[in-house]
């Protein structure tokens, strides 16, 4: 069985508080990109055991962890905790770039959830799954259903945020990612907390014409002084007529929403991982 872990992008983001467990309260809306890996799983075959009941192989994109680390095997493990799974053999094929504020893989891991619940019928729920998906990290509870959601806590308490799907349908979006690295940990170690003066879900449901003004990553403060280039291809962005342009989560993605995929994206953005699509 074959599934697509998507990408998402923040639209806004708010570190409005220290939490006493080390983590931040966080206010977001997270939004599903097309922008996919894909996953499969299948029996183990008894002609190729392993010594995991989950045995993963990752082929595209490298991933800068061991396999055991790998979210799709912490997603095996935590359900196998709970019920009985069979063996399996799954495959990984990487496009998401990773420590690119994209989630690539927080998704993996939430979709191996929808996954091995659907194939081997466990009847888990949503709101169960989605419990499970936050063990493994914060932002993962958003990509068991992947739709817009307004996101508070440390990003796993979701509610539908409709104003963004109305208002960007049509569009389409420019992804570009250098080949800067950014710790999600370092990042919020940077960070001065505030409560914004206006939430991210009232300013995602106006016109997308005072996004610009309004909407706020409080990432981009620290890391645009740690990575000037970034704060760069941003301002190419909006050269190039985006509406409205944005680091993704901690970055160190960048994303530009346009009436229509400009010409030359390729050419300007030379040497980063460059995607579009239409939203
Ligand atoms: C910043 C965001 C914004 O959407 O996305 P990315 O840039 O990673 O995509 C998320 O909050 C990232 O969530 P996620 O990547 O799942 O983080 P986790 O694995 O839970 O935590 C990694 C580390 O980030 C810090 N962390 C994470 C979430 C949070 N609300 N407060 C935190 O302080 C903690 O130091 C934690 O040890
Ligand atoms: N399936 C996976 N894909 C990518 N990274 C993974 C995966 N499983 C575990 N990781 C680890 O998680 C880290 C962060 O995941 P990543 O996809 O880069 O998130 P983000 O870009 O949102 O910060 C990676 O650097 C890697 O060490």
């Amino acid at each position: 069985m074959l599934t697509f872990p998507c990408a998402k992008i923040n639209l806004g983001l708010n570190i409005v508080a220290e939490r006493p467990d080390g983590y931040h309260d966080i206010q977001t809306v997270f939004y599903p990109i097309p922008l996919t890996d894909a996953l499969e799983i299948k029996h183990m075959d008894p002609a190729f055991p392993s010594d995991h009941p989950c045995d993963l192989k990752v082929t595209g994109n490298a991933v800068d962890c061991d396999e055991r680390s790998n979210l799709v095997v912490k997603a095996y493990d935590l359900l196998a905790a709970d019920f009985e799974l069979p063996p399996i053999h799954a495959h990984l094929f990487k496009c998401i770039p990773s420590q690119a504020g994209l989630g690539g893989g927080s998704s993996d891991g939430a979709f191996m959830i929808r996954l091995l619940d659907e194939r081997f019928r466990l009847n888990i729920g949503i709101a169960e799954m989605e419990r499970y998906a936050a063990k493994l990290g914060s932002d993962c509870a958003f990509f068991i259903t992947a739709e817009p959601s307004y996101a508070t806590g440390r990003g796993e308490i979701l509610e539908p945020a409709d104003g963004p799907k109305g208002n960007l349908h049509g569009y389409s979006i420019v992804v570009v990612k250098p080949d800067v690295a950014v710790s999600t940990r370092e990042a919020y170690a940077q960070i001065v907390c505030h409560m914004p003066r206006k939430s991210c879900r009232e300013i995602v449901r106006q016109p997308i014409s005072t996004w610009r003004d309004e909407l706020t990553n409080d990432f981009e403060g620290p890391v645009f002084k740690a990575h000037p280039e970034l704060a760069c291809i941003k301002q190419s962005l909006y050269d190039m007529g985006a509406l409205y342009a944005q680091m993704s989560g901690s970055g160190s993605a960048l994303f530009g929403i346009f009436r229509e995929i400009p010409q030359g994206v390729e050419e300007q953005f030379k040497g980063c991982f460059v995607a579009s699509a239409v939203l």
